[in-house]
């Protein structure tokens, strides 16, 4: 089946599923204690954030551009699905590895053209906003929208700096989905305070600025991940970049480019918060990106007492890449996480609160109020699963507070939602793969948003 029959089958089977939004979360998948110890070597998925990227940017680009290593998730697909109603050329095969591989030919110079209706983003809120930062320097008018996640998540922030530099959106003053986007070939440059360390927003605003009149620059109150701004100049777009800001010149144009990409941190931080948690496990995570901007969850751990070390071995493109490799120990420690530093780890608070639970003494994660505009209000998730586990954990303003229980024994029984939030099915598992009683997950299959072979990858590595 070639990728383009496969991406219409699975659009089928997702519609089919989330059709029934309640048979769906009544649906609870049983999670059984790993039988043995984590150990060996594991190599998990390409990295979400590179695999929108290279779909995006090749679709902007003139020429083809050939991509592998990319996640084949639903988000990914997401991605891909709306740069082909676009007009992108997308040649993707699955790879033995369950990779994608293949070429995309862009739309450079010419534009995208007018789709024929809505492009569905999903759950996947890298694609719809990066997607309007695309959109922003075209004369056309595209409607976006998403699922019922991605339809409650905020998208003022990206359409207030694209309207000041000439997009408009309608309904005005569009705070969510759907919406839709007018674009304009006489985008003006801005320089833009971001009230929000986002990559969504910098990556927005850049991808606009690329085709604007003048410099365009990003200044973040603590730096993002910064895969755009290490990307672009492989298309050959120069821009300039420092922890915290970014600018890029008007007038340039995108030229087809090879992009490999490396195993996602955030995947792979599950696979070490399940080796630290289980006795006797001893892993290595290997050709993960080593991205300072992403492996803030490996820093915490460290901090924690846990046995983590990383070892570059080499990148791909710009992005350093290594193993992470974990082993398990008795005792681990609480640590503070101050809030220039959760951009770096955003996506891992819900299983690092996991891991904080079982850490002697109060961990506090600072300023993390962005986790209530994930897919989920992931800060609400994380009190309600700890409490389930006789943890107490509280917020103060945004501030996450854990008081861990060294030895926790967790409860008989239990159930956890996952609220269709791919990192809380994936966090709440961890409670039944490590611990000594199964647990039950109501919508487990959410885990395909980032990473659909999760179980089968932990269960491999317990053989
Ligand atoms: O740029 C990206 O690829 C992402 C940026 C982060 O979101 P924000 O930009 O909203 O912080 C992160 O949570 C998301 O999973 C992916
Ligand atoms: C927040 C996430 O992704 P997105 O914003 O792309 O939906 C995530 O992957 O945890």
């Amino acid at each position: 089946m070639s990728i383009n029959d496969q991406l219409a089958f699975v659009v089928r089977n997702d519609a089919a599923t989330s059709a029934d939004p309640v048979v769906a979360a009544e649906q609870a998948t049983l999670i059984e204690p790993l039988a043995r110890p984590l150990s060996g070597v594991v190599r998990v998925p390409g990295d979400k954030s590179i695999s929108h990227r290279s779909v995006l940017f090749s679709a902007m680009a003139e020429g083809a551009s050939h991509v592998s290593g990319v996640l084949d998730s639903a988000d990914v697909r997401s991605s891909i699905g709306a740069v082909r109603a676009l007009g992108a050329e997308v040649n993707l095969e699955k790879r033995p590895d369950g990779s994608l591989a293949g070429d995309i030919r862009g739309w450079g110079g010419l534009g995208p053209s007018q789709p024929e209706g809505a492009i569905d983003c999903g759950n996947s809120g890298t694609t719809v906003r990066l997607l309007m930062g695309v959109l922003a320097s075209w004369d056309i008018t595209v409607e976006l929208t998403g699922d019922d996640s991605l339809r409650r998540r905020p998208m003022r922030r990206i359409a207030a700096p694209l309207e000041l530099m000439g997009a408009r959106f309608a309904p005005e003053g569009a705070t969510t989905l759907p919406l839709s986007i007018t674009g304009t070939r006489g985008l003006a440059a801005i320089s833009y305070d971001s009230p929000v360390a986002s990559a969504q927003l910098k990556t927005a605003i850049l991808l606009a600025g690329i085709f604007a009149s003048g410099t365009t620059s990003v200044h973040e109150p603590a730096p993002s991940r910064n895969h755009t701004e290490l990307m672009l100049p492989g298309f050959g777009v120069d821009v300039e970049a420092a922890p915290g800001e970014a600018s890029v010149a008007g007038g340039q144009s995108l030229h087809a480019c090879d992009v490999d990409v490396p195993g996602d941190p955030s995947s792979a931080a599950f696979m070490a918060c399940a080796a630290a948690l289980r006795p006797d496990s001893t892993i290595d995570i290997e050709n993960v990106s080593l991205n300072e901007a992403r492996i803030g969850f490996a820093r915490v751990l460290e901090r924690m007492g846990a046995d983590i070390t990383l070892k570059p071995t080499g990148s791909a493109g710009e992005e350093p890449c290594g193993t992470i490799s974990v082993s398990y120990v008795e005792h681990l420690r609480s640590c503070e996480v101050v809030g220039r530093e959760i951009a770096s780890l955003v996506d891992e608070i819900p299983v690092l609160a996991l891991v904080a639970a079982h850490a002697e003494g109060t961990t506090v994660f600072h300023e993390v109020g962005e986790l209530r505009v994930k897919e989920t209000d992931r800060l609400a998730a994380i009190l309600e699963g700890l409490s389930k586990l006789g943890v107490r954990a509280w917020a103060e303003g945004d501030d996450l507070h854990i008081e861990g229980k060294p030895g926790l024994v967790v409860p008989e029984g239990l159930v956890f939602d996952s609220l269709g939030d791919h990192r809380l099915a994936m966090t709440w598992s961890l409670v039944g793969f490590t611990g000594a009683h199964p647990v039950s997950i109501r919508d487990f299959e959410a885990v395909r948003v980032s990473y659909p072979g999760f179980r089968a990858d932990i269960e491999r590595l317990a053989k």
